[in-house]
């Protein structure tokens, strides 16, 4: 099972590239990673199982962040309507945007990152995805608001951009124009 030392952390070079497309179908040892990816998370968010290991909670990795340089993603997390977004994905790409933002009001945070880095992370507020999920189907997802946030977090770790490198460095709560803040 994948622990909190699995997990690199910033300063690792799997965190600052461009992680590699993935050629599909996906071999039976990839299947098993995003698996295994998914499960770390549920595990992350049982506080049983979090307290008995050690985990932070986290709603979403990227396989960079394990020191595996190939575009694969998962997301586990409920969206304010209590709406279910369990994936792993490989090779995801935004394919559309909105021009209007959103942010996290209370920032945001990384299981890469063993300290706080406060300000406001711009994000945008709409995107549409494209990826392959781990039994070779096409999946599209269209994304709005915190859900948009976490796959834009996780699709950052994909291109070595940590969601620090969004902040304003002068003015790090200043508010990002045309964009809303997440509470
Ligand atoms: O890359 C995953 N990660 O480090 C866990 C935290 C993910 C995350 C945290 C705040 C807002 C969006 C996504
Ligand atoms: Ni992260």
């Amino acid at each position: 099972m994948i622990t909190m030392k699995d997990i690199v952390r910033e300063g690792h070079p799997s965190l600052q590239k461009v992680a590699k497309e993935v050629s599909l179908p996906i071999t039976d040892e990839e299947k098993q990673l995003l698996n295994d990816m998914l499960i770390f998370l549920q595990n992350s968010q049982d506080e049983e199982i979090a307290q008995k290991y050690k985990l932070r909670a986290g709603v979403g990795l990227a396989a960079p962040q394990l020191g595996i340089e190939k575009r694969f993603i998962a997301v586990h997390f409920e969206d304010v309507d209590g709406k279910l977004y369990s994936y792993g994905l490989v090779n995801p790409k935004i394919i559309s945007h909105s021009v209007e933002g959103c942010y996290i009001a209370g920032g945001e945070g990384c299981l890469s990152v063993d300290r706080v880095v406060e300000g406001y992370v711009p994000r945008y507020r709409r995107i549409t995805v494209k990826a392959t999920d781990i039994d070779g189907n096409p999946v599209k997802l269209r994304l709005k608001g915190y859900p948009a946030i976490v796959f834009q977090h996780e699709i950052d770790h994909l291109n070595g951009v940590m969601f620090y490198d969004h902040i304003d460095k002068e003015n790090p709560f200043k508010t990002p124009d045309n964009a809303v803040p997440i509470e």
